[in-house]
């Protein structure tokens, strides 16, 4: 079982909770995915105004566990002080740490990354970093106090799947003791088997969810690609090679 920061977590699918059609379709979608964890974004989802109640009191029937995530941020104060009041309102140290470096791709500022996440790790914060797949960045954010990474797989929303899967591969190799979860830029569930498949610990994934035509059955498709990809990983797979390799024997075989 998949443990994050001593907490066993069941499913290896984590759902992001924006961008549904509405409440009722983000709460059939997340029972369909058999999800124990959802990201949530102070920002947007949990204002003291009537929509963001009513938001709220939907997450907790839905009895998940909430990831609060930085998500908007582009400094590290704003990053620190959102995770400070995502603390007191969620009454959790999980904080997915998002800092943001460029509006356009929404490419993490791995440097800014680096420093809130030292201060947050300080400060008694678990901290879940959305970071690029640079091993470099990774190793820093080890060094800060993260004990899990949540390195891209392409840009939040984009769809695109894993851009780099040589270097998402190699964040493995490197890291084996610790959990890792590809975040962001999954499009279809094949991309997720393909990260479980590589040895990864878990996805997180909103957009191709709450943007697919249907958000419930598409739930439902990642949870077993996910589960899929995870057996497929702990069965061992075959290598793959460049020349044939019969797979029906000769013995036996009619001479003619
Ligand atoms: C909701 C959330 O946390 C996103 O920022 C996350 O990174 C998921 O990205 P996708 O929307 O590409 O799945």
């Amino acid at each position: 079982m998949l443990e994050l920061y001593g907490t066993s977590v069941s499913s290896r699918l984590m759902l992001g909770t924006a961008r549904y059609p509405s409440p009722a379709i983000l709460a059939d979608a997340v029972r369909a995915s058999g999800t124990g964890i959802v990201t949530v974004s102070l920002r947007r989802e949990t204002g003291p105004d009537k929509q963001g109640q009513e938001f709220w009191a939907l997450i907790k029937e839905l009895g998940v566990r909430v990831l609060p995530n930085t998500a908007g941020c582009y400094t590290v104060q704003e990053a620190v002080t959102t995770a400070h009041m995502a603390r007191e309102l969620f009454g959790t140290p999980w904080i997915k740490l998002e800092v943001i470096g460029d509006k356009e791709t929404l490419c993490p500022d791995v440097f800014g990354l680096v420093e809130a996440t030292r201060i947050l790790a300080e400060d008694g914060f678990e901290v879940f970093p959305y970071t690029t797949e640079d091993l470099i960045v990774a190793e820093r954010l080890v060094e800060a106090g993260c004990k899990v990474l949540m390195p891209w797989g392409a840009p939040i929303g984009s769809g695109r799947g894993l851009n780099n899967a040589f270097g998402l591969k190699t964040l493995r190799a490197r890291f084996p003791g610790i959990p890792l979860v590809v975040d962001a830029g999954i499009g279809v569930p094949s991309h997720a088997a393909e990260a479980m498949e590589m040895g990864y610990d878990a996805v997180l994934i909103n957009t191709a969810v709450g943007k697919a035509g249907d958000p419930v059955k598409m739930a439902q498709a990642f949870a077993m690609a996910v589960e899929a990809g995870r057996l497929g990983y702990e069965a061992d797979p075959i290598d793959a090679r460049d020349i044939a390799t019969p797979s029906t024997p000769f013995a036996g075989k009619a001479a003619l």
